[in-house]
């Protein structure tokens, strides 16, 4: 268990001001957040910035993919902004993994932890074969989760649904992050391998990103509150 709560909220947001709503009302002992591609699109460093002077942790979730020169880069770039966790695709393979980690060498322990994205929780197996990958989510999340681990990354984001088989495959200390994650009840929206808050952490998830659930609901603080509460915290 985390010393904090898991929770890292996704700050899906594209009208600033609803943004800055529900941040007035966030609290960073009560969870990390995540700038995402839309947001970081919009609104760029500012954003970031405006965070860190909020207190928060902020999860860069840019999802880099590109040949290594690149990608350790923007890793770095990311690492220069001051973020707490940044991410890549681990399907760019592990000379990318490799250089996006020695990238961060220099930044000793002010770098940030570099996770590998491995199959969207989007995805439902049957779609994966329309993509060339044979097998199930499973087998590749297995496959992309080893590889990141050999890489040197500090863990990867995954379903929770196949945590509790990557602790078979992995070291005992790599972070597994799970978005996907849906109270009873709620809307999936476009998720499809998705978990509860409470059946996340039981099955070994490191962080869980909750977007939706929290920044679409009627009163977002009472939702995130809820889901802590239903964790523990
Ligand atoms: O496999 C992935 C990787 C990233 N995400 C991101 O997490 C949040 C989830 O938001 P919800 O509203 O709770 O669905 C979103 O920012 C995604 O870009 C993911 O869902 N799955």
């Amino acid at each position: 268990m985390t010393e904090k709560s898991p929770l890292i909220v996704a700050l899906d947001f594209a009208v600033r001001a609803e943004l800055d709503a529900l941040l007035e009302k966030l609290d960073p002992s009560l969870c990390r957040v995540k700038v995402g591609k839309e947001l970081f699109t919009l609104y760029g460093p500012d954003i970031v910035r405006d965070l860190h002077k909020r207190g928060f942790d902020v999860f860069l979730d840019l999802k880099f993919h590109d040949i290594p020169n690149t990608t350790a880069a923007a890793v770095a770039a990311a690492a220069d902004m001051g973020v707490w966790m940044v991410n890549v695709h681990a399907s760019g393979g592990m000379k990318m993994m490799t250089a996006a980690k020695a990238a961060l060498q220099a930044y000793g322990k002010d770098a940030p932890l570099l996770i590998g994205v491995t199959v969207l929780t989007s995805m439902q197996s049957e779609e994966l074969a329309s993509i060339g990958v044979g097998g199930d989510a499973l087998a590749q999340v297995g496959r992309l989760a080893s590889l990141s681990a050999e890489s040197g990354l500090d863990g990867v984001v995954c379903s929770a649904r196949e945590v509790s088989v990557l602790r078979t495959l992995i070291p005992k200390d790599f972070l597994l992050v799970t978005p996907g994650i849906r109270p009873a009840g709620s809307e999936l929206g476009d998720q499809q391998r998705v978990a509860t808050p409470s059946d996340a952490i039981a099955m070994g998830s490191n962080y869980l990103v909750v977007g939706r659930p929290i920044t679409r609901s009627a009163d977002p603080l009472a939702s995130l509150k809820e889901i802590n509460a239903s964790l523990g915290y």
